[in-house]
C-alpha cells in the first residue's frame, strides 16, 4: 500500500471547491464560496459560524441531501456523482447519520420503535436497545416522545442516527432548542458515540464554547472558512459551559 493510499483511507469525506448559489427569481444568494474541507476517520469537528454563514448548506451537501453548484465531494476517495440521485441516496442511506435541531420523532412510536424504523432498513444495524443505551436511555426504551424531555428526545434522535452504524454523523445545531444543562447531556451522547464507535462527526453550532469538545474547529463567515484550529486536548462535554 502506498502512502497516498493510506492518506486516502484516513480521509473519510473530502470537499473540494464547493460553492452553492441559490437563485430565487432575480436574487442570487452565494451560500458557499469555495469550501475545501477534509474530515478524518474518527475525528470530531465543530463547524462554527454565525447565522447565514453557510453551515447548514455545507452539512446538507456533505450528507448528500443537496448538491453543490460547483465543486466535488469524495467519500473514502470515491467521488459522489453530484447529479446522480441513486448514488447520493445510497451514500446517505448506508453511510450518513443526521441529527437536526428539531428531533423529528414519530409521536405514536416509542423510543425503541423510532430507532427500529431505521434499523429495519439498514445494512448492519445495532439493536435499537443498544443504540439507546449508548446515549444513556436504557431506562426509557418504551417511552413515547411526549413522555420524554427535550434532551431525551434529542438523544433518541442521536440513537436513531447512529443505530445503522454510519461512517459519518452530521449534527446541525443539535443543542439549539435546549437549555445549556440539557444541551451538555446531548453533547455527551455525541461525544460518547464518537469515542466508542469511532464515528467521524461534524457538529454545527454558532456557540463558540462548544468548540472546546472538538479535535478541530472550523470557523465560517459569509460562505467561507475563515479560521481552523486544533485543540491540543479535547475538553469533555461535561466541562463546557455557556
Ligand atoms: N433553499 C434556499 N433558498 C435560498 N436561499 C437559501 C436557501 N437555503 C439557505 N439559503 C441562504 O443561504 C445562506 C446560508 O444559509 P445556511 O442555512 O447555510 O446558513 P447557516 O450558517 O446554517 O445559518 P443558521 O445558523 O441560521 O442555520 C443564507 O443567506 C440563507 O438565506
Amino acid at each position: 500500500m502506498t502512502i497516498a493510499d493510506t492518506e486516502e483511507k484516513r480521509t473519510v469525506l473530502q470537499a473540494k471547491g464547493l460553492t452553492k448559489v441559490y437563485r430565487t427569481g432575480e436574487v442570487e444568494v452565494h451560500a458557499l464560496r469555495g469550501i475545501d474541507l477534509d474530515l478524518a476517520e474518527g475525528e470530531l469537528a465543530v463547524l462554527l459560524g454565525p447565522s447565514g454563514s453557510g453551515k447548514s448548506t455545507l452539512l446538507n451537501i456533505l450528507g448528500g441531501l443537496d448538491t453543490p453548484t460547483e465543486g466535488r465531494l469524495f467519500f473514502r476517495g470515491e467521488e459522489l456523482e453530484g447529479h446522480d440521485d441513486r448514488a447520493l441516496t445510497a451514500y446517505r442511506r448506508d453511510h450518513v447519520g443526521f441529527v437536526f435541531q428539531f428531533y423529528n420523532l414519530i409521536p405514536s412510536l416509542t423510543a425503541r420503535e423510532n430507532v427500529a424504523l431505521v434499523t429495519e432498513i439498514a445494512r448492519a444495524p445495532m439493536d435499537p436497545a443498544e443504540a439507546l443505551g449508548l446515549v444513556g436511555l436504557e431506562e426509557r426504551l418504551d417511552h413515547f416522545p411526549a413522555q420524554l424531555s427535550g434532551g431525551e428526545q434529542q438523544r433518541v434522535a442521536i440513537a436513531r442516527a447512529i443505530a445503522k452504524q454510519p461512517d459519518v454523523l452530521l449534527c446541525d445545531e443539535p443543542t439549539g432548542a435546549l437549555d445549556s444543562e440539557t444541551g451538555i447531556l446531548v453533547l455527551e451522547a455525541i461525544e460518547s458515540v464518537n469515542r466508542r464507535l469511532g464515528t467521524t462527526t461534524a457538529l454545527i453550532t454558532h456557540n463558540r464554547s462548544i468548540g472546546g469538545m472538538a479535535d478541530r474547529v472550523v470557523s465560517f463567515a459569509d460562505g467561507r472558512i475563515v479560521e481552523t484550529w486544533h485543540n491540543a486536548q479535547r475538553q469533555p462535554a461535561r466541562a463546557l459551559s455557556w
